[in-house]
């Protein structure tokens, strides 16, 4: 099996990677069924990327639809270290305007319908999520986005996840701004409390695409505008993922964020009691903690 460091997920407007050279369409199969799509692997400024739309092609899967728990999972079993989710988002702030971009550092979960973890079955996890992103990437997506001098990148802010696949309405909207949220999505959750549980490093390029509904001067969200303002967008997601391959460190043990270790004292069960076939079932996330 082709192995991969860099594991990017596509959102709305991102379901194939161009720059992508010696690439290998590969289908994984999970304990948690199967992933959104076949994943991609190949190289991108001759660094391994696997890439996996979250939609799947042609935009099949609505937002609670996605199958993370396999999408995660899929990206662990082929070695991925470092998960980049690439994301549109309605902005709660007049600064933040369409076609910017955001490298949140907070989430707030509104989501009402999700598996949130991958645990179950007699094996009982708590991870913190305190810091819901992974600082070490957020920071080196940040500094791609600077590098290409023309994009406007904001760094840091809450992204509220709602459920959908509807929009939100205007008492929502202005109810997320003024509990202090910046960018509304569908997605964040629950992949990154599953990529913490795979002790995954995981960041968001938030694109801009729309003012939601919130701001009267400005019509409503729809996917026409959505669409309209993602095509830039994710063409500057890619260059970033362009320069971020070239800055990734080898050993994320050399970092001082400790995604790679969130499971150490998470495990509540004792190890002597969890059953045997959840053991087998968990070895690619456990394994180490447990045999
Ligand atoms: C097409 S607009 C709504 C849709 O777009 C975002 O998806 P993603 O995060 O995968 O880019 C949003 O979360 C909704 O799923
Ligand atoms: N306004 C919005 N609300 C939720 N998800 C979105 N994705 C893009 N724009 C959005």
């Amino acid at each position: 099996m082709p192995q991969a460091k860099i594991g990017v997920i596509g959102g709305s407007g991102l379901y194939q990677m161009e720059n992508m050279t010696d690439v290998e369409e590969i289908r994984i199969q999970t304990p948690f069924g199967d992933p959104s799509d076949v994943i991609t692997i190949g190289k991108v400024s001759g660094v391994e990327m696997a890439f996996l739309p979250r939609h799947g092609r042609g935009h099949r899967l609505n937002p609670s639809e996605v199958p993370s728990r396999a999408n995660i999972w899929a990206l662990k079993s082929l070695g991925v270290e470092w998960v980049i989710s690439v994301s549109a988002v309605g902005s709660l702030r007049q600064e933040i305007a369409p076609r910017d971009l955001v490298i949140p550092d907070q989430l707030l979960d509104r989501t009402k319908s999700r598996v949130n973890s991958f645990y179950e079955g007699g094996v009982v996890v708590h991870c913190a999520f305190a810091e819901p992103f992974c600082p070490t990437l957020s920071s080196l997506l940040l500094e791609s986005a600077h590098e290409l001098g023309d994009v406007k990148v904001h760094q840091g802010g809450t992204y509220v996840c709602m459920e959908g696949p509807l929009f939100s309405t205007k008492a929502e909207s202005n109810a997320y701004r003024q509990m202090g949220m910046d960018i509304i999505g569908m997605t964040a959750l629950p992949e990154a409390k599953l990529a913490r549980e795979a002790e995954l490093c995981y960041a968001v390029i938030a694109c801009a695409t729309d003012y939601d509904c919130w701001y009267e001067s400005e019509e409503s969200v729809s996917v026409e505008m959505v669409v309209g303002n993602l095509s830039a967008n994710t063409g500057n997601a890619k260059r970033i993922l362009q320069t971020l391959a070239q800055k990734l460190p080898a050993d994320r043990s050399t970092q001082a964020c400790t995604c790679e270790r969130a499971l150490d004292s998470a495990i509540m069960t004792d190890p002597s009691l969890i059953p045997a076939e959840a053991k087998e079932k968990y070895n690619l996330l456990i394994g180490r903690y447990i045999s």
